[in-house]
């Protein structure tokens, strides 16, 4: 198969959908490689390094979109880059289409065989190919809300973890999945309060085995998190229904409520976000200021340190990289139900439950779509 790999367009995104370790993996395995032009500069490799396991550098991004089969990225394709996806071609990057419907119309025309990063499921439960960057956005939440608590970004002016005889900050962190738990690791490590909401007990008990009193947990009732928004320094919103919109848990009565200063991370911005408040925002301009509430809604936050988000995702992309390489999609899809869980739109027909019911368009069962 031939497997091309365009340099990624999105605002401040530097990773790379595979690194040359990867591609000397897939030419091994009989395959062939492009690479546009500096697709991985951003994190110190050269073309000249990826010449060097056998792949072959496009200068453009429309030569590597016009001749792969399989186009393997990280981010969502941009309006630019669906102009080019082509009938019949195998699209692997995170897609995140619950809340954008310009892009799943571009990829149900496009006819393609769209497979997304983070509806994958694992054997063990989980989503193995979203886990590596929730544990980067998790850890990355607490640095960014340290920051949007600094009187400069219009925060409270407070150190999260305090000092002898000051108080430390409050930091509500809403779902403990991945990005939650990551998240409380960092907060607890700062020396802040941390304060964890769930709707799923097994979750709130796997929190408790970790980090013992030195995390709260409290099942996410709507009067329990209302109590503890209100008296957060710093909110975590890191909710997840696989597939879906994320539900707004926090009203804008809510955030006109909050101490005057607050900070909110809407880490599940990229799922539409789980703050009634909260719009997309880039690196460039990360933060925005809603009833004296400072919101930091970064979509692509592992963007922002793209050499361990670019390792940490394709130690766990490259297996399934080969498997859709070595057997071509059919056989892949069909052998893993798993795999097959990721399969969002297939050529014309949305093939994922949770992103057909966000946008009321008719889903389709991946094995009937396949015709297996
Ligand atoms: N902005 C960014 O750059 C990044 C965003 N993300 C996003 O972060 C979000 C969280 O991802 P993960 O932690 O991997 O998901 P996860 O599935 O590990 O955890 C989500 C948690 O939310 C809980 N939950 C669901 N509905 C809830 C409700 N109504 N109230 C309270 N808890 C609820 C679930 O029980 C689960 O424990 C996803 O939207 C993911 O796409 C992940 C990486 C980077
Ligand atoms: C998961 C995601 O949205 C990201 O890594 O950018
Ligand atoms: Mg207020």
């Amino acid at each position: 198969m031939l497997i091309g790999v365009p340099k990624e367009i999105k605002n401040h995104e530097y990773r790379v959908g595979m690194v040359p370790a990867s591609v000397r993996e897939l030419i091994a395995h009989g395959h062939e490689v492009i690479v546009e032009h500096n697709a991985g500069i951003g994190i110190g490799f050269t073309d000249s390094d990826y010449e060097a396991v056998g792949a072959k550098i496009r200068q453009k991004a429309t030569e590597v979109f016009a001749e792969a089969d399989m186009i393997v990225k990280v981010k969502e394709p941009l309006a630019e880059e669906r102009k080019h996806i082509r009938d019949g071609q195998i699209l692997f990057t995170y897609l995140h289409l619950a809340p954008d419907v310009p892009q799943t119309e571009d990829l149900i025309k496009s006819g393609a065989v769209c497979i997304a990063y983070e509806t994958v499921t694992g054997p063990s439960g989980g989503l193995p190919l979203l886990a590596p960057m929730s544990e980067v956005a998790g850890r990355m939440s607490i640095q960014a809300g340290a920051q949007c608590l600094e009187k400069s970004r219009q925060g409270r002016g407070m150190l999260l973890g305090g000092v002898p005889g000051v108080s430390p900050a409050k930091v509500v962190i809403i779902g403990g999945g991945v990005v939650g738990s990551n998240a409380a690791q960092i907060a607890v490590g700062m020396g802040a309060q941390v304060v964890i909401l769930d709707r799923n007990i097994d979750v709130l008990r796997r929190i408790n085995v970790q980090f013992g009193s030195s995390v709260e947990t409290v099942f996410s009732s709507k009067d329990a998190l209302e109590q503890h928004v209100l008296e957060a320094d710093l909110v975590i919103g890191g909710v997840l229904i696989p597939g879906a919109s994320a539900p707004k848990l926090v009203t804008k009565e809510m955030v006109h409520q909050m101490k005057p200063g607050a900070a909110v991370v809407d880490v599940a911005i990229d799922q539409g976000g789980c703050f009634a408040t909260s719009k997309a925002t880039t690196h460039d301009d990360p933060i925005y200021i809603v009833d004296d509430v400072v919101h930091y809604c970064v979509a692509n936050m592992p963007g922002a340190v793209p050499y361990t988000s670019t390792f940490a995702l394709n130690n766990a992309t490259l297996p399934y990289i080969i498997a859709l390489a070595n057997k071509g999609y059919k056989a892949a899809l069909a052998d893993d139900v798993h795999l097959r869980n990721g399969l969002n739109v297939y050529r014309g027909k949305v093939t994922h439950k949770s992103v057909a019911e966000s946008q009321d368009l008719t889903f389709v069962d991946p094995m009937e779509a396949l015709g297996i």
